[in-house]
């Protein structure tokens, strides 16, 4: 067994293929403030994971800001998958908000239709139903498509265009329309130089947060209070170590006024820690950062093969080179380099 400080790699199958992933990997560690989590895909390169390593540093040092609230309200997340499976997920779920991947490459919009339809049938009127097209649409097929999936009633569509400009095109677009959906901003935050242009370019109602992406909880209190929209906070498909500092961000929040989607524990099919935690009614409780613990026996089952281990051996070595060059940097603007 690794001592608590020393990294840790797992490999735990997904339950449904997910973001064209079929196993998460990732490595944990325990810092003086407790468990953190490092997990950035597989495809990134070392700039962008260098700031899911401050993400996980702070997590492991610092720890997590004061919570507000102590349970958090979160939606059930549907892979692209068959309308009964669509159905029996969000049943199971007990969750009054579910969103539902649509615009899957290779499938099509009568295959949305359906998968959405399943999912309004599951949740009743009463129900939310949001959808997230991972910037899948150009402008005109996102009107198209919005347009009929709206017949079952969207609470919002998460990144319905890859481009800022697309988003803030489309708003108008449908804003002609009457009743239009809102527009979530996904991607264009936590894949972009600069998460603001969402704001200015009026180009979202609402704005997604991820911990790990963003470079930690503080950076996305931050980013919060001066974005000037509604946040929603979600999960990048982490173990439950993972997912307390998503929820830590959610239970510090001023306004949660959407569920968040921090509910993916159930994607995967094993967690490495103790009690791992589950929405109950649609709403998951806030841990404490020293209530998580690794269960041993668990841990046996989620830990990484010796060749996935090194791999991420060297990538952590490689890209803590990245962010120790990055915070010994003069100033930006001036300073030789
Ligand atoms: O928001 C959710 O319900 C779950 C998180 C989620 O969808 C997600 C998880 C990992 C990577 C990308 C995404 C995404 O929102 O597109
Ligand atoms: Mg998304």
């Amino acid at each position: 067994m690794p001592a608590d400080d020393q990294p840790r790699v797992y490999a735990i199958a997904m339950r449904q293929r997910f973001r064209g992933i079929t196993e998460r990997q990732g490595v944990l560690w325990r810092g003086r403030a407790g468990w953190t989590e490092w997990s950035p895909f597989l495809d990134y390169d070392d700039a962008t994971a260098a700031a899911w390593l401050a993400a996980a540093d702070e997590a492991a040092e610092q720890g997590f800001p004061a919570p507000v609230r102590d349970r958090v309200p979160v939606n059930c997340t549907v892979p692209a998958v068959d309308p009964a499976t669509a159905h029996r997920l969000v049943a199971a779920s007990g969750c009054r908000t579910a969103k539902v991947k649509v615009a899957e490459p290779g499938q099509r919009l009568d295959d949305d239709r359906e998968r959405v339809a399943a999912v309004r049938d599951a949740l009743g009127a009463a129900g939310r139903v949001r959808v997230d097209a991972n910037g899948g649409w150009d402008v005109d097929t996102a009107v198209e498509a919005l347009t009929a999936l709206d017949r079952w009633d969207l609470e919002y569509a998460e990144q319905p265009c890859p481009r800022v400009e697309d988003l803030a095109a489309l708003r108008v677009r449908l804003a002609g329309k009457g009743r239009s959906v809102p527009v979530a901003a996904d991607e264009s935050i936590r894949r972009a130089a600069d998460p603001y242009r969402v704001a200015e370019l009026e180009a979202a109602d609402v704005a997604v947060l991820k911990v790990q992406p963003l470079g930690g909880v503080r950076a996305c209190l931050e980013i919060a209070e001066r974005i000037g929209l509604p946040v929603v906070v979600s999960s990048a498909l982490e173990t439950g170590v993972g997912l307390a500092a998503g929820l830590a961000l959610a239970a510090a929040l001023p306004e949660l006024p959407y569920a968040c989607g921090l509910n993916t524990g159930p994607l995967l099919t094993d967690d490495p820690v103790a009690a791992p935690l589950r929405a109950v009614d649609g709403v998951m409780p806030v841990p404490t950062q020293d209530a998580l613990v690794l269960d041993e026996a668990a841990w046996s089952r989620c830990a990484a093969g010796v060749r996935t281990a090194e791999g991420w051996a060297e990538r952590l070595a490689r890209v803590r080179g990245v962010l120790g060059a990055r915070d010994t940097e003069g100033p930006r603007d001036g300073g030789a380099r």
